[in-house]
């Protein structure tokens, strides 16, 4: 049985590597299928977020022991080593014999030839793991850091100058970790108490969080597919981060608001604002893609909240019907996304520094265009689910610089407020995404 969840791993990681979809997306495709037991699921739950959090340590081994180029190997027998090794590093329920036996057995599917290939490689890391060193620590921190929590070098050059070596590498070692799962509860629908028996009823844990009143977490095996839930058919809770719900929590909006989100799909923080303006007043939530804007009508009708309206509109653009008419704008901006690295790996081999640039620019022209938006004594909000901070703080000291008819807002009962009053959330320090929000006000004149 076990061969099968190793095979479908292999297609799996092999599509995301090859053809670059994303991880989450071809792994929740993968694990619909009804076929699947929940071991199965278990097994590639863990194995595909494994190999792909652990890609450059596993390489690093393939390179040290292959005789033949790491560029020269196939591709597929490339997955099946990294698949083995991941086993046998860190699947202790996984014995030895069963890992090398079992890549041999897919390695031999590809060709007879493969075989012998990879049980070799994987029998001479048994004997000789505890000797094959790393990058040395001393004369090479970025380069020994980069391997060991497989994050690219450049990135971690980067963090090693803005956080130190302590706080960098408990943030690597973070970002390898397995995700909290927050939900948040629909308010319009239900309440805490009601949910958690409600979940229980169908063998789902969940808790109270004190940090925000409407955050339960869930214990949820990684194999369990939230979204098959009767609560969340019928609309009772919406799958959200704390780091996310802590913008509904700041925004301060109100019933009878007028609130504008221009980057909004998939729709998690307008619902949120829908439900904390008890579903009265107006929000426009616009998204550049349209593909996305769909889940946020869709997302929208499940949760029962009607005072949305969903456009799909380039947030670069000026739009001069809506010059200075908001209570509350929401720039919740496409970034690199380095503070969900937990949820999908495959972000952090996708990105170079140049991307970083046109991000900004990106970020700093849709801030701009926005905050035309607001009316006086409005609010305009500025978040990412990044910890850059030439994404974050940089993007907003620059826009108030230029922007003299806003002041910063400090903020407050949120987790991860900093000295002047914007939120960073950090995985290795909040149990939460890494997450920046600021929250700046229209003067009157
Ligand atoms: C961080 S996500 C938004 C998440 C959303 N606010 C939520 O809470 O569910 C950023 C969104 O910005 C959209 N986007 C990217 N460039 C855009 C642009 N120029 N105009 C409008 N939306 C854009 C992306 O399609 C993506 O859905």
């Amino acid at each position: 049985m076990k061969i099968e969840a190793r095979k479908e791993s292999v297609k799996i990681l092999r599509k995301i590597d090859v053809e670059g979809s994303f991880s989450h997306l071809t792994l929740n495709d993968a694990l619909s299928n009804p076929e699947l037991s929940d071991m199965d699921r278990r097994f590639i739950m863990s194995i595909v977020y494994g190999v792909l959090e652990n890609k450059l340590l596993l390489d690093y081994y393939i390179r040290k022991l292959s005789t033949l180029r790491f560029g020269k190997i196939n591709h597929e027998i490339v997955i099946i080593l990294r698949m083995g090794l991941y086993q046998l590093i860190f699947m202790d329920r996984v014995p030895d014999s069963a890992a090398v036996n079992e890549s041999v057995k897919l390695a031999k599917k590809i060709g007879n030839r493969y075989g012998g290939f990879v049980n070799g490689i994987l029998r001479a890391f048994i004997r000789m793991q505890k000797t094959i060193e790393l990058p040395d620590r001393k004369r090479h921190l970025s380069t020994h850091l980069s391997i060991l929590y497989s994050h690219p070098e450049w990135l971690v050059e980067k963090w090693l100058k803005a956080y130190g070596a302590t706080f960098t590498e408990a943030l690597l070692s973070a970002n390898n970790s397995v995700p909290e799962l927050w939900v948040r509860v629909n308010t319009l629908k239900t309440d805490s108490d009601t949910l958690i028996k409600d979940l229980a009823e169908e063998g789902v844990d969940s808790h109270s969080a004190t940090i925000l009143p409407d955050a339960l977490q869930i214990k949820a095996s990684h194999s369990q597919r939230i979204e098959t839930l009767k609560a969340y058919k019928s609309g009772l809770f919406s799958v959200q981060d704390i780091s996310s719900m802590s913008v509904g929590a700041i925004s301060g909006v109100q019933p009878g608001d007028f609130v504008i989100d221009v980057c909004a799909a998939p729709g998690g923080k307008s619902t949120h604002m829908a439900q904390l303006m008890s579903n009265k007043g107006r929000i426009l939530a616009r998204d550049i893609s349209p593909q996305k804007i769909g889940l946020i009508q869709e997302n929208s009708e499940r949760l029962g909240i009607d005072i949305l309206e969903v456009q799909v509109f380039d947030a670069m653009k000026y739009d001069d019907t809506l010059t200075g008419t908001a209570d509350v704008v929401l720039v919740d901006a496409p970034c690199s996304g380095f503070g969900i690295i937990r949820r999908k790996p495959d972000i952090k081999y996708n990105k170079s520094e140049a991307d970083l640039q046109a991000l900004t620019e990106i970020q700093f022209k849709i801030l701009e265009t926005a905050s035309e938006y607001v009316k006086p004594g409005g609010v305009l909000i500025y978040s990412t689910c990044t910890i850059n901070d030439e994404e974050n703080g940089a993007i907003v000291h620059e826009f108030l610089r230029h922007h003299p008819q806003y002041v910063l807002t400090p903020v407050s009962g949120v987790p991860g407020v900093t000295e002047e009053g914007t939120v960073q959330l950090f995985p290795n320090v909040h149990a939460s995404d890494g997450f920046f929000i600021a929250k700046m006000t229209r003067r009157n004149n």
